[in-house]
């Protein structure tokens, strides 16, 4: 191999320690980092292998000799009585990295070629930040980072919010016991922390990691409960007074013992084989956990063979961390496409030069929305940052800073559904774009069939998934007249379907032909009516021909009807296409009963009433009741707050009853609400 001149190498040393160290500020000071880790970790490589080369090159203060880390102004610094380092990485993602430390810990520890395997205890390597929690007599008097690993935080405050951790030990605790673990984010809080963040039109967060770092790290313990974390314990700090179990595999039993949270997918592995055992059963698990994980980790087993091993400056000798594939990687935007749903939403798609993330090749990952793309300020041409765990949609979580060759402008909302055409509309107050073709769009075929065949609207029985998913497969049914046209031959020849079933449907459709007007305006799908505006809309306007014709302004007039749903029931008849499917229905001989001033001078005593349901009634379903009180003039709300007039309860009611109660809100049984809605006799 040439080397390269001296100069150039040392230049380069000196760039990538530059850029390390600022990364590494970014990544562990601010929990902000830029680059993905495993860009991240590509650098560090390059570092170490010219330090390798060249060691007169070495630093005393390379990222590649010392823990990183720092104490943010405002939080306390804690001296750590037994250092917190960090672990050796094995970046071979294959089994190489395992026969690789085993070869080494043998090699070490002087074994020969026919001495029995070495054991380890194989663990996984959580994807959160090093906590030390301190213990005396059993109680938790402090939480503290990793910091620099000489010098961490004190988090105590924001530890206390998390309710895995104890702030008792169990049974007979020592008079000090340090307990090392990780701090974490399980996916369906981040996944659901990110949703509530997007429906606000507020900032996401990057990754499970950076959120539970930079919320444990906060002044303020309210920013760390408003985040719910877990934690995992995998070792010790300080110990005084407590015999200390022989192994790591022990250890972690012991700890359990004491009420710490332990993670049970662990075991201890004998040798290459045990450990590449141990890489591959979790490979296969990793999708399916409920938290990120980059690794496994391998520690000697034997607390004797790890005293003999001993430690190199940053990181034991006896541990390593062996990765998996990373979940962020980087890759190019090539283009940016809009994806109609099954509901009608409009979501911008990426596409990306192929990139292996997570595990799998991935070529089209989410932008979510255009408002959140527009803060991560990410344009075609961009590097972007792709985060695939789990089970989760790929997303594009942001781009990597650095100037543009060119101009590019910014993405914008397309004014029509890329699949149908109909114009493509956002609610006032609302993020998210939808095509309004509704039952003319053929990426909304399924559910608008779906729907429109339910139970609350046209009552099509027979009609389920199934048979909704084979018909529009088929392409025997293109919209909603087409279901009209269905005989019984047609249907019998569908796979699994008996001549008498086909009999059965064929009859049902039949049967659905007059429904309330109500319910046939309901059963549309237009966005916003539901089945109580369904009910106003038919009860004002009697007939459907008045109201397909009603002016902004006239549907203004409906009592509960606000602009943006008298705009959303405006735009759906004003465009021909949903007109056309309107008179083709009646064609086919739907007819729904008019009904001028049917219900106008019917008692309505829950009129401006709001109720909660919860739990089971006696011999009311819970849509017979909301029924009840929908035609009784009443509003049923899914959650409880101050604005809720009564909370109608049944057999295991749960929070929703507790909430009321707090709030001091009258709480009902069936034998109550029959008698508010005068129905009991
Ligand atoms: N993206 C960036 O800009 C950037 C910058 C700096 C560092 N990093 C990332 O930080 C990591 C390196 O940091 P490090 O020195 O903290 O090492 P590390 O995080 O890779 O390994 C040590 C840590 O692993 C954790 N751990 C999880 N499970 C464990 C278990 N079962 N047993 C023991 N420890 C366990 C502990 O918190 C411990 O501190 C790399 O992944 C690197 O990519 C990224
Ligand atoms: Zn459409």
């Amino acid at each position: 191999m040439n080397a390269a001149p001296a100069t150039d190498v040392e230049q380069r040393a000196a760039e990538l320690r530059a850029q390390l160290n600022h990364h590494a500020h970014l990544y562990y000071v601010l929990d902000a980092p830029e680059l993905p880790d495993a860009e991240y970790d590509k650098l560090f490589q390059e570092l170490q292998a010219i330090e390798a080369a060249h060691p007169e090159l070495l630093t005393a203060d390379s990222p590649t000799q010392r823990v990183i880390g720092a104490v943010l102004p405002g939080l306390t610094p804690v001296r750590h009585v037994v250092p917190m380092l960090s672990i050796t990485t094995e970046t071979d993602t294959t089994e190489g990295g395992a026969i690789a430390f085993d070869a080494r810990v043998r090699r070490e520890l002087g074994l020969k070629e026919g001495d029995p395997p070495v054991d380890y205890n194989a663990e996984l390597k959580f994807d959160g930040l090093a906590i030390n929690l301190r213990y005396e007599d059993g109680v938790l008097v402090q939480a503290a980072t990793r910091g620099d690993g000489e010098t961490g935080e004190d988090v105590t405050h924001n530890v206390r919010t998390i309710g895995q951790i104890p702030l008792r030990l169990k049974g007979d605790a020592p008079p000090v016991l340090e307990v090392r673990g990780e701090v974490y984010m399980r996916r369906d809080a981040f996944e659901a922390l990110n949703e509530r963040q997007r429906a606000k039109g507020e900032r996401t967060f990057v990754n499970p990691r950076n959120t539970a770092a930079g919320a444990i790290r906060q002044l303020d313990s309210r920013q760390a409960r408003d985040k719910p974390l877990s934690f995992y314990a995998y070792g010790l700090g300080e110990v005084q007074g407590w015999a200390l179990p022989a192994t790591q595999s022990g250890l972690l039993d012991a700890l359990a013992g004491l009420g710490v949270p332990v993670n049970d997918l662990r075991e201890v592995a004998a040798g290459t084989a045990g450990l590449v055992a141990f890489h591959q059963r979790v490979a296969a698990a990793r999708d399916g956990l409920p938290f990120d994980i980059d690794g496994v980790v391998y520690k000697v087993n034997s607390r004797e063979l790890q005293q003999k091993l001993g430690f190199k400056t940053r990181e034991p000798r006896w541990a390593v961390a062996h990765k998996y594939p990373a979940q962020e990687q980087v890759t190019t935007l090539l283009a940016i496409d809009v994806q109609v749903g099954r509901t009608g939403k409009l979501t911008p798609v990426a596409r990306l030069e192929p990139v292996f993330v997570g595990g799998t090749t991935v070529s089209n990952a989410t932008l979510h929305n255009v408002f959140e793309m527009r803060r991560k300020g990410v344009r075609v041409g961009d590097k972007v940052v792709i985060r695939r765990a789990g089970d989760v949609i790929p997303e594009v979580v942001g781009r990597v800073p650095g100037e543009r060759a060119s101009y590019v402008p910014n993405f914008h909302m397309p004014r029509e559904c890329p699949v149908c055409k109909s114009e493509a509309a956002r609610e006032k107050g609302s993020i998210e774009y939808r095509c309004t073709g509704g039952v003319f769009c053929p990426a909304q075929r399924k559910q608008a069939l779906l729907h429109f065949a339910g139970r609350r609207a046209m009552d099509i029985e027979g009609l389920g998934d199934k048979l909704v998913e084979q018909l529009v497969d088929a392409g025997i049914v293109q919209s909603l007249p087409g279901l009209y046209k269905l005989g019984v031959a047609k249907l019998a020849a569908l796979d699994r379907m008996a001549d008498k079933s086909a009999q059965n449907i064929v009859d049902a459709l039949e049967k659905s032909k007059a429904p309330t007007l109500a319910r046939f305006l309901f059963s549309l799908g237009i966005r916003q009516v539901g089945e109580t505006t369904a009910k106003d809309l038919a009860r004002h306007f009697g007939t459907l021909d008045k109201l397909m014709n009603a002016s902004v302004e006239q549907l203004l007039e409906v009592p509960d009807v606000g602009p943006i749903v008298a705009a959303s029931i405006h735009t759906f008849f004003s465009q021909p296409h949903n007109r056309e499917v309107v008179e083709q229905l009646l064609a086919a001989g739907v007819q729904p009963k008019e009904s001028a001033g049917e219900a106008d001078d019917r008692p309505r005593p829950l009129l401006g009433k709001t109720l909660v349901l919860t739990g089971t009634l006696p011999t009311l379903s819970r849509d017979e009741a909301q029924a009840l009180i929908e035609e009784a003039g009443g509003k049923v709300s899914g959650s409880v707050s101050k604005k809720t007039n009564y909370v109608v309860a049944g057999e295991e009611a749960g929070s929703k009853l507790e909430k009321a109660r707090t709030l001091g809100i009258t709480v009902l049984d069936e034998a109550g609400l029959r008698a508010l809605l005068g129905t009991d006799a």
